[in-house]
């Protein structure tokens, strides 16, 4: 099994991608994401209702009213700290590792990264951001419409959505023939960037550090971009779809999902005492008052 290509900066153990449990958490690595059914389980039941939504309403048509609505960053004017600090009032519905708030979440995964690579300031502060497209939460947005793993809307749904099942009855995209084919409105191969993906707050981050003229590298746009695709990134899902060039994007999403998903039951960071080194990051990378 080769994992890694030599040119990769972040060069993986691959035998530490069998154990990473070892190094990350207490909790055992098959413990996260398991997205069961139980009715008597409030938190799983609020996880499943969430996907339920997700899966029923997010439609072609749905996502490109999303973009019109959100691609105009006419919403808000906040500093990224700003932002992070809303997050403080953020729980995620879809996530059953987690009922911390969101911005305890962002530290430890950026944490977590700079332990690893200390040398990439960027992936700190990637860990930091890459959820803080969850402020739409708190602009009108469902949390179906903002948290939870994204999927490829305009073709046939993967087999390895969660809840895949049940979830997307009703769906009108999957009785439309123009969607509901291997390809969709899709051709062979046309690379990930060229996907649309259901929406949510992958998407909307990565427009928000373009539209403001973030100078983190392509990397870390993408890792934001993608992070929650996991039919593909983790299933191996949609793979002609893909240009071969995405299979680097996979590899890098790959070693961030490490900090992003078993850092989860970690210890809690001390916010206060970080603070100086990342808004040194934020000034570096994303500076002043953004437009959201
Ligand atoms: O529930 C979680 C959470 O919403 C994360 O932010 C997202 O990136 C994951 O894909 C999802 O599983
Ligand atoms: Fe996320
Ligand atoms: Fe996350």
């Amino acid at each position: 099994m080769k994992l890694i290509v030599e040119e990769n900066p972040l060069v993986i153990d691959p035998s530490e991608l069998l154990r990473p449990e070892a190094e990350f958490t207490e909790k055992s690595v098959s413990k996260f994401r398991d997205y069961t059914i139980d009715e008597n389980d409030p938190l799983k039941e609020m996880v499943r209702k969430t996907y339920r939504q997700m899966h029923l309403n997010q439609t072609v048509d749905f996502v490109k009213q999303c973009h019109k609505r959100w691609m105009n960053f006419d919403h808000l004017k906040m500093t990224t700290r700003e932002a992070l600090e809303k997050l403080n009032d953020l729980i995620d519905e879809s996530d059953p590792d987690t009922s911390l708030p969101n911005i305890v979440h962002a530290f430890q995964t950026a944490e977590r990264a700079r332990e690893e690579f200390p040398e990439h300031d960027w992936l700190h502060l990637t860990g930091l951001i890459h959820d803080l497209g969850k402020i739409m939460a708190f602009y009108g947005e469902p949390q179906w419409a903002v948290v939870g793993d994204t999927f490829v809307v305009g073709c046939r749904w993967s087999d390895n959505i969660v809840y895949r099942d049940e979830s997307f009855i009703g769906n009108p995209d999957g009785i439309n023939p123009k969607y509901n084919t291997k390809y969709g409105m899709y051709k062979p191969n046309i690379g990930l960037e060229n996907l649309m993906l259901s929406w949510g707050h992958d998407e909307y981050m990565y427009q928000v550090l373009k539209h403001n003229k973030s100078t983190l590298p392509e990397q870390a746009l993408n890792i934001i971009r993608f992070h929650s695709f996991y039919p593909w990134h983790s299933s191996g899902d949609y793979e002609y779809l893909m240009k071969p060039k995405d299979e680097e994007t996979k590899k890098w999403i790959l070693t961030f999902n490490r900090y992003d998903l078993y850092t989860k039951s970690t210890k809690i960071p001390d916010i206060d005492e970080l603070w100086p080194y990342y808004q040194s990051l934020i000034d570096k990378y994303m500076p002043g008052v953004l437009d959201w």
